[in-house]
């Protein structure tokens, strides 16, 4: 059972998770989760290692159907409509529901290209000019089209970690999505790199919904206005953010996230 915070101000979920469980073989990742993603915020999901946060963060755009061990349980739905169905388009789910790994991992492209690819295979901007407006855009909304505007034809691997983060950030953007998944996006970068995508975090939060797995809590307190917090596969306690960091309701996230254990 999930201990849910009550005074959470009322927003329009843009997806719902219901009784989510999740299995690799037999091994069951998460048990039972439900939970509403509100639109223009940013959900953090905490917890220790191997609790079950990335796993739940594929359900989102179904990155598990890539896994063939893992099977899902449950309902998941966007405005309404269930990702799982055999009607949905898979490539036009993630197109949706972006996201942006760990690693960076632009491609072996020019920069130019690593944008442009997305929105060219979704046939969006067949005309040069439109596209070369898509790719202004969704770099100037990453942050990152003053350091690259004069080298869009060199290759995206060569820039530093922090800006191929923001690179697959613009190429998230490209396909105009409406949830950005982050799975903890910082954890290979520098403090002011971080400080970067944190600062760009908080920006997109203003046309999307977010949902960012974390390890660090000062991160999920910086950015985050809902945070879940999960535990052995369960998602114990979900709530404001400022709540569940200044008053927890359960001793395993009070534990976790004073240090006790995690
Ligand atoms: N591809 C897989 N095949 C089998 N088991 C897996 C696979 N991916 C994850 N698991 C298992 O599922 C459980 C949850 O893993 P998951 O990576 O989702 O946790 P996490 O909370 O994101 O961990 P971390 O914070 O260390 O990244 C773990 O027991 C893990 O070993």
């Amino acid at each position: 059972m999930t201990r849910i915070h009550q005074n959470m101000e009322v927003r329009d979920a843009k997806m719902q998770a219901r009784d989510v469980s999740v299995y690799y073989e037999s091994k069951r990742a998460i048990d039972n989760v439900s939970i509403d993603i509100p639109n223009k915020l940013v959900t953090a999901f905490i917890g220790p290692s191997g609790c079950g946060k990335s796993t739940f963060l594929r359900t989102l755009n179904r990155m598990n159907d890539t896994i063939p061990s893992a099977r899902v349980d449950g309902e998941i739905t966007l405005d309404g409509e269930n990702i799982y169905s055999p009607k949905i388009d898979v490539v036009q789910l993630r197109a949706r529901v972006g996201m942006v790994f760990q690693k960076p991992n632009p491609f072996p492209k020019s920069i130019y290209e690593n944008v442009a690819y997305g929105p060219r295979i979704h046939g969006f901007a067949e005309k040069k000019d439109d596209m070369d407006a898509v790719v202004e855009h969704s770099l100037k909304r990453a942050g990152l089209w003053e350091e690259v505007k004069d080298r869009l034809s060199d290759s995206g691997t060569a820039l530093s970690g922090g800006q191929q983060q923001r690179l697959c950030i613009a190429r998230a953007i490209a396909v105009d999505p409406e949830v950005i998944l982050m799975d903890e996006p910082c954890s290979a970068l520098d403090p002011i790199a971080t400080a970067k995508i944190e600062e760009l975090i908080n920006d997109l939060a203003d046309n999307y919904a977010i949902v960012i797995v974390t390890h660090s809590m000062q991160q999920a307190a910086r950015v985050s206005q809902r945070t879940a917090f999960f535990h052995l596969g369960q998602m114990v306690e979900y709530g404001p953010t400022s709540d569940i960091f200044t008053n927890p309701l359960e001793t395993r996230t009070k534990d976790y996230i004073t240090g006790r254990y995690g």
